[in-house]
């Protein structure tokens, strides 16, 4: 059972923190999430504070407001009745889904992706036309319009034959991009501390059931919300390392695979410690930072404290996003340094030792994808520009400012019995100080670990429209993989 410690425990530095009256904001919807919906006014704000949450786990602090009118919709289902027009013009294959949605295909990019088995191995779903064959100014001998798709016949010694199938199309559609009908399931919910009030959760049972089914409730809440609890675990290491283990192999580091940890500086870190730990992510000094942290406290005897700190920092920087814009492009340009040098036998920087900004940004998309922080291992800072070095401490103390604020902060005594797996990509955790002795034990899985167990999952569980469209297609389905996943 979780206590929710209502007070906040005394961090290291017990500040008080008063803080400007930052306006509660519901759902948001930024450039940097395109998948998250925000309606951010008084009304708003007096829902959340009226908000009494749904019994679900995906109860949240905030609600989704309508689809949009105006965003343009994903395109329907073609039927086998009313086929798409297509047209070539030269370099490019234009289909019409609708009169006002046109998609080009260049004849070179829809050869160099057909997915026959001569040319895409069906097990390894690998390439295997050489790409450097394909003549520059290829053109199809006739393109057609079936009811499985586009149909392209290639000059060749013997003419080569490539189905397309349009849902497949539509979600590859490069010009323009279409909307995807499946992007709901992708939706990320930002939070605040009244995630208190219904947390996401799974027990143990559910995610050690053999048909995984509680395994993908987990993961997509971890992908949801960026942490879950798992309550009615063992209280055992044992356990947890079977559990951690339900999602990839634990990742090995300088502090080992599987840890069982206490204040003993066994390790040159103050993890090791009984101090308090401001909110942070973990690996800042790593070139690619874990993707999933498991902690499960086994024991605290003796003593008091060692609550723990959730903070959602994707909520958090869309509150400084809103409030100080000048400070997240700030943090979201200058890279930090970090470093672990606490074990004789490693010194860890990232690569390049530049470092990373605290907010990392999806370059194409420019959405928000990771949080990298932790200011008690940050470097020296040797690339700020003079002008710029009193604007970044002001930018930090506005991030330390949004990170700690009553709205933001989650304190949660964990106790055992309950595991905790936060997004270190995402959600920042900490610790307030504590005496007595206190048994933690958990593990790092790797990010692409956990993306790929939700990957296949999400097959499994969720196919998305393209899987579903295409899963009656003949030779779509070799070895339990579609070889028109989008994911390919
Ligand atoms: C291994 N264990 C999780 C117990 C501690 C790891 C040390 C955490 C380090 N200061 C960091 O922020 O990455
Ligand atoms: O001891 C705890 O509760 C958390 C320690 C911590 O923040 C870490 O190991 O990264």
């Amino acid at each position: 059972m979780l206590k929710t410690s209502l007070t906040r425990p005394a961090l290291r530095s017990a500040r008080p923190h008063h803080l400007q009256a930052l306006p509660r904001l519901v759902n948001r919807k930024f450039s940097a999430f395109p998948t998250v919906t925000r309606t951010s006014s008084l009304a708003a704000a007096r829902l959340l504070s009226t908000y009494t949450p749904r019994c679900s786990a995906s109860a949240t602090a905030t609600t989704s407001t309508p689809s949009q009118p105006d965003q343009p919709q994903p395109l329907p289902e073609v039927a086998s009745d009313d086929l798409p027009i297509i047209s070539q013009d030269g370099r490019q294959v234009a289909i019409g889904w609708d009169t006002r949605t046109w998609s080009r295909f260049h004849n070179i990019w829809l050869r160099d992706h057909c997915r026959c088995p001569k040319c895409f191995h069906p097990v390894t779903k690998q390439r295997l036309f050489n790409t450097f064959d394909i003549p520059k100014d290829i053109t199809p001998l006739r393109v057609e319009s079936r009811s499985a798709g586009l149909e392209v016949t290639w000059p060749s010694k013997e003419p080569h034959v490539s189905l397309y199938p349009w849902s497949w199309l539509q979600r590859s559609s490069y010009d323009p991009p279409l909307p995807r009908k499946d992007s709901s399931s992708n939706e990320k919910i930002l939070w605040g501390s009244k995630i208190m009030q219904s947390p996401p959760t799974v027990t143990y049972e559910e995610v050690i059931a053999a048909d995984d089914r509680g395994l993908y409730k987990w993961l997509s809440n971890i992908y949801k919300f960026g942490f879950s609890f798992v309550s009615g675990v063992p209280a055992t290491p044992e356990a947890t390392e079977e559990l951690s283990k339900r999602i990839g192999f634990i990742r090995e580091t300088q502090y080992g695979k599987f840890w069982d940890f206490t204040s003993d500086l066994a390790k040159g870190d103050t993890a090791y410690t009984t101090l308090a730990l401001g909110a942070h992510t973990d690996n800042t000094y790593f070139t690619d930072p874990c993707g999933l942290q498991l902690f499960h406290l086994l024991s605290h005897t003796d003593g008091t404290g060692g609550a723990t700190l959730l903070v959602d920092g994707f909520y958090a920087a869309s509150i400084m996003k809103e409030l100080h814009p000048e400070a997240y492009q700030l943090l979201s340009r200058v890279r930090v340094p970090a470093h672990a040098a606490g074990e004789a036998g490693s010194l860890y920087t990232p690569a390049p030792p530049t470092g990373y900004p605290v907010l990392g940004h999806d370059a194409v998309t420019g959405e928000l994808v990771q949080v990298r922080w932790n200011n008690d291992d940050r470097s020296v800072m040797t690339r700020l520009e003079a002008g710029e070095v009193e604007k970044w401490y002001d930018a930090i103390r506005v991030w330390n400012k949004c990170l700690t604020s009553a709205d933001s902060e989650y304190w949660v005594q964990l106790q055992p019995g309950t595991a905790v797996v936060v997004d270190n990509h995402r959600v920042l955790h900490g610790r307030s100080a504590f005496d007595g002795k206190r048994r933690m034990c958990g593990a790092y899985i790797g990010v692409d670990e956990y993306r790929s167990k939700l990957a296949v999952l999400s097959e499994k569980f969720s196919p998305g429209a393209v899987l579903q469209a295409t899963k009656d297609l003949p030779e779509a389905n070799v070895n339990g993989r579609s070889i028109w996943n989008p994911a390919l």
